[in-house]
């Protein structure tokens, strides 16, 4: 098979040198060049040493010029910069995998209310499909432009897809409690992210606020309309990587745990990235990091009829780099674990 040309935008972040990382061992995808808005002209490995034997030089944004050389970008840009440079990509005729928020939510109403910024136009957020890859596989396969879940959004659904496809939730009963490492604030300093800030702390943030709420809304709506609104309380942990989803959902009919269970392991038998854990093991972030696994278990508390969900990912491979990868393949018609094969960092 022919060799995929990719460019990464964005890739002096730390969504872009995880694209970098996984790409480097990619079969088929050849990190063809890496752009930069603020440092083009520099070696990667003079913004990043642990680079150092990655002869990449980083190139300025010319979306007419990427369009001549590449067959996919990935653009690992913040939102709001996303929505102005995606289209004018789109316009070229290039694939592109967005790991922004900018194009994951279908009107500019919800987009603005939210993001509290300008959103992409209607016509450009209608070109996007949402990539979680373990459920729009046949959306992502006939697209040529995703829209990369976020990192919260992704832990979250894959946790509640099982019981929302089966419509087996109460109304207005969903409740996350998600705890993330301080990489998925990207490498911008910001004083929440300070050492002597976030050591021997736990900060909860943005609750009820979060623009990763209406995202995962309108995806739970898409497979259960009945199924309303969730309450999100995210959190600020002092690790780098990971995230860890504890939902706690309301049941509208009566189960065993061990009837739960079976419906969540039945239900991603064919998910190579999903891991069911064995009834009673609850996954930990460390049990994921570094690679693409989404590790997940379940049980309901026999008393309330209430189940307890709890979902891991690395926020920098499956919750970025990795999904985005995956829903490449799945574009470009690879198997979807083409180069994501990487056992998780243990220790
Ligand atoms: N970190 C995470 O865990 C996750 C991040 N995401 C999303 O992925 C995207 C990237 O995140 P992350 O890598 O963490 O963020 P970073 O802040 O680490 O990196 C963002 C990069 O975007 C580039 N950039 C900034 N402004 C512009 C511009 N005007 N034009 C082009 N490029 C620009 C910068 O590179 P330069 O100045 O060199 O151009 C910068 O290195 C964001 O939208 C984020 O929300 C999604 C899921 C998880
Ligand atoms: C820890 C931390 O700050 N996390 C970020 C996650 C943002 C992100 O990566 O999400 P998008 O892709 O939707 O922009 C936050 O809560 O804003």
């Amino acid at each position: 098979m022919k060799e995929i040309k990719v460019g990464i935008i964005g890739a002096t972040g730390y969504g872009g040198i995880e694209l970098i990382r996984l790409l480097s061992n990619h079969p088929h995808f050849q990190i063809h060049a890496v752009y930069s808005s603020s440092q083009d002209g520099m070696e990667i490995s003079e913004v990043y040493p642990h680079l150092a034997n990655i002869l990449y030089t980083l190139k300025k944004i010319e979306p007419k010029e990427m369009a001549k050389e590449l067959d996919i970008i990935f653009t690992a840009t913040p939102s709001g910069v996303s929505s102005q440079l995606v289209p004018q990509l789109l316009k070229e005729g290039i694939k592109v995998v967005d790991l922004s928020g900018d194009f994951r939510l279908k009107t500019e109403e919800l987009y603005e209310k939210w993001y509290k910024k300008p959103s992409a136009s209607i016509e450009d957020l209608e070109k996007s499909v949402y990539g979680l890859s373990e459920w729009f596989a046949d959306e992502v396969k006939e697209s040529t432009f995703i829209a990369n879940p976020g990192c919260y959004p992704t832990a979250t659904l894959l946790g509640l897809a099982p019981l929302a496809q089966k419509k087996l939730i109460q109304p207005n009963s969903i409740i996350v409690d998600a705890k993330s490492g301080i990489s998925g604030a990207g490498r911008g300093l910001s004083p929440i992210v300070h050492y002597a800030e976030i050591n021997e702390n736990l900060k909860i943030y943005k609750i009820n606020q979060h623009p990763h709420i209406p995202e995962i809304e309108s995806i739970l709506a898409r497979w259960d309309d009945q199924i309303g609104h969730i309450s999100f309380s995210p959190h600020l942990i002092p690790m780098s990587r990971g995230i860890m989803s504890t939902m706690y959902v309301q049941l509208n009919k009566e189960f065993s745990a061990e009837e739960i269970h079976q419906l969540y392991v039945n239900c991603y038998e064919d998910a190579p990235f999903v891991r069911v854990r064995k009834l009673g093991e609850f996954p930990s972030t460390k049990e994921v990091s570094g690679s693409n696994y989404c590790d997940i278990n379940v049980t309901v508390d026999e008393r309330t009829n209430r189940v307890t969900i709890v979902a891991v990912i690395d926020n920098l491979v499956k919750g970025a780099a990795g999904q985005a990868i995956q829903n490449g393949n799945i574009m470009m018609g690879y198997d979807q674990q083409t180069g994501l094969n990487v056992l998780p960092i243990y220790p």
